[in-house]
This record gives structure tokens, sequence and C-alpha cells, in this order.
């Protein structure tokens, strides 16, 4: 198996504030430890997950951590799911579907645009390999 072999991750991805909690001067509540898989809440409560993605995290890297080994074990027969959980606005939509699904640019993709993409490219090269090796026999 490509991942480690747990059998649930958890992974927090904290957003960015958003236009209308920026016009009404709100502040995070969250804060990520960087270099470290905390993050402390309100004054001093931490928690430790497998990952914690900070504000600045990327769509690629939220899917290179979240969803691509997993894409990858597949191919060695395996199942995985991926899910987003959180409070309304705390940005699943963003994260699995992609920022927005009528002008979505390559590096604003989701997971799940990501995921497919990922799966018929490994498609298309095992394809290959075995044209290559059926004209060598
Ligand atoms: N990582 C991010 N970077 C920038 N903007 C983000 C990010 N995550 C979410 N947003 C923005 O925050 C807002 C809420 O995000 P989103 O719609 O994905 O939340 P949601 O959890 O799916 O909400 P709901 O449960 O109400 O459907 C959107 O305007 C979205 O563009």
């Amino acid at each position: 198996m490509a991942a480690e072999e747990v059998p649930v991750r958890v992974v927090v991805r904290v957003r960015p504030l958003i236009a209308r909690e920026k016009l009404h001067e709100l502040s995070s509540c969250v804060r990520p430890i960087l270099g470290s898989k905390q993050l402390v809440i309100g004054k001093d409560r931490s928690f430790t997950f497998d990952h914690v993605l900070d504000e600045g995290s990327s769509q690629d890297e939220v899917y290179e951590i979240c969803a691509n080994p997993l894409v990858e074990s597949c191919f060695e027969g395996y199942n995985a799911t991926v899910f987003a959980y959180g409070q309304t606005s705390s940005g699943k939509t963003h994260t699995i579907t992609g920022a927005d699904l009528s002008a979505v640019t390559q590096d604003e993709q989701g997971i799940i645009s990501r995921a497919v993409g990922r799966i018929f490219h490994m498609i298309e090269v095992s394809v290959r390999m075995q044209r290559i090796f059926a004209g060598a026999l």
C-alpha cells in the first residue's frame, strides 16, 4: 500500500478569512503551529492531527496529502474514501470540488478533478506500457 497503513487519517485545513468576515473585522479562532501537526483553538487548547494545513495551503498540497496516496493505492486493489467534514462555510466544497465550478482554473481544482485526472493518467501509462511490452514480444 502506498500510504501508511492506518484505517482513518484526519487532516485539518484552516481556510483564510473570507470577504464578509474581513468586512465585519472578525479574526480567526484557530492557530496552526508551524511545522507541527497541532492546532490551537482559542487561547491554549491544542489538538494533534495527522496533518494540519494552514490558510496558505494550496489545492495541490491538499490533494497530495489527503488523496493521492489513496488514489494510487486503488491501483493496488485497495478501496478508500475521502470526505470533508465541517461546519457550514468551512470550505468543504472548495476543497472537494474546487473554488468555483463555473470558472475553475487548474490551480483551483479540488480533490475530485485531481483524482479523476490522476486515474486517467495512470490508465494511459498502463496502456502504453502494455503496448510497449506487446511490441517487444
Ligand atoms: N482554502 C480556501 N481559500 C480561499 N477561499 C476559501 C477556501 N475554502 C473556502 N473558501 C471560501 O469560503 C467560502 C465557503 O466555502 P465552501 O462553500 O467551500 O464551504 P462549505 O463548507 O462547503 O459550506 P456549506 O456547508 O455551507 O456548503 C466560499 O466563499 C469559498 O470560496
